[in-house]
């Protein structure tokens, strides 16, 4: 059984990308890469630890019945899983100039939905290290997973994936 379950989507882009390069760094024998879309959440619960991986899309409603994005419809499963003694973390893709005032909000969305589950979310960002102007993935000064943006920094992309995983490394307790 791998240890590490990175569920993401969606696929082919550059969530896709950087949910390679996470895996790349965290040691392949210890991940399976998931695409979420027509996954169940169950299939959560094979991992010890988890990572959830989405973009960050405008004013997608994960609570309606409108099934838009592939994580529209898995955002509604994570309730099937079982989160206890579970450590999970989180990265977005987003854009900082094109939505600095909706800077990776999709952190937030996920955050908000671990949180009612009481699901132990570790992997938090200094705030500080980004230009934007408003997150709802910002609490106290952190963001609550890992914000990348491959539209208007990629050439961050690197350092800020290499310094996330040394973190996990020791969160996971590895
Ligand atoms: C219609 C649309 C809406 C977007 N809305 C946001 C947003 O609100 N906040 C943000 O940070 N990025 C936003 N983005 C940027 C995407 O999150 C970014 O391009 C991401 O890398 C897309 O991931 P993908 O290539 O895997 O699809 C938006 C992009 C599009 C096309």
């Amino acid at each position: 059984m791998s240890q590490i379950g990175i569920f993401y989507g969606p696929q082919l882009g550059s969530v896709e990308k950087v949910a390679n390069l996470i895996a790349e760094r965290l040691g392949k024998d210890r991940v399976e890469l998931i695409p979420v879309k027509n996954c169940e959440g169950s299939e959560i619960n094979k991992y010890d630890n988890v990572i959830l991986g989405a973009s960050t899309i405008g004013k997608t409603n994960w609570d309606s019945e409108y099934k838009d994005t592939d994580w529209d419809v898995f955002a509604t499963k994570l309730k099937d899983a079982s989160w206890e003694g579970k450590k999970v973390a989180i990265f977005s893709l987003g854009d900082h100039i094109q939505y600095p005032e909706h800077f990776v909000d999709a952190i937030g969305w996920i955050y908000e939905r671990l949180e009612e589950l009481h699901a132990h979310v570790v992997g938090f960002c200094p705030a500080e290290e980004y230009v934007f102007t408003e997150s709802e993935g910002v609490r106290e000064g952190m963001f609550l997973g890992l914000p990348v943006d491959e539209d208007s920094e990629p050439e961050n992309t690197e350092e800020r994936v290499n310094n996330w995983v040394n973190r996990l490394i020791n969160e996971f307790g590895f």
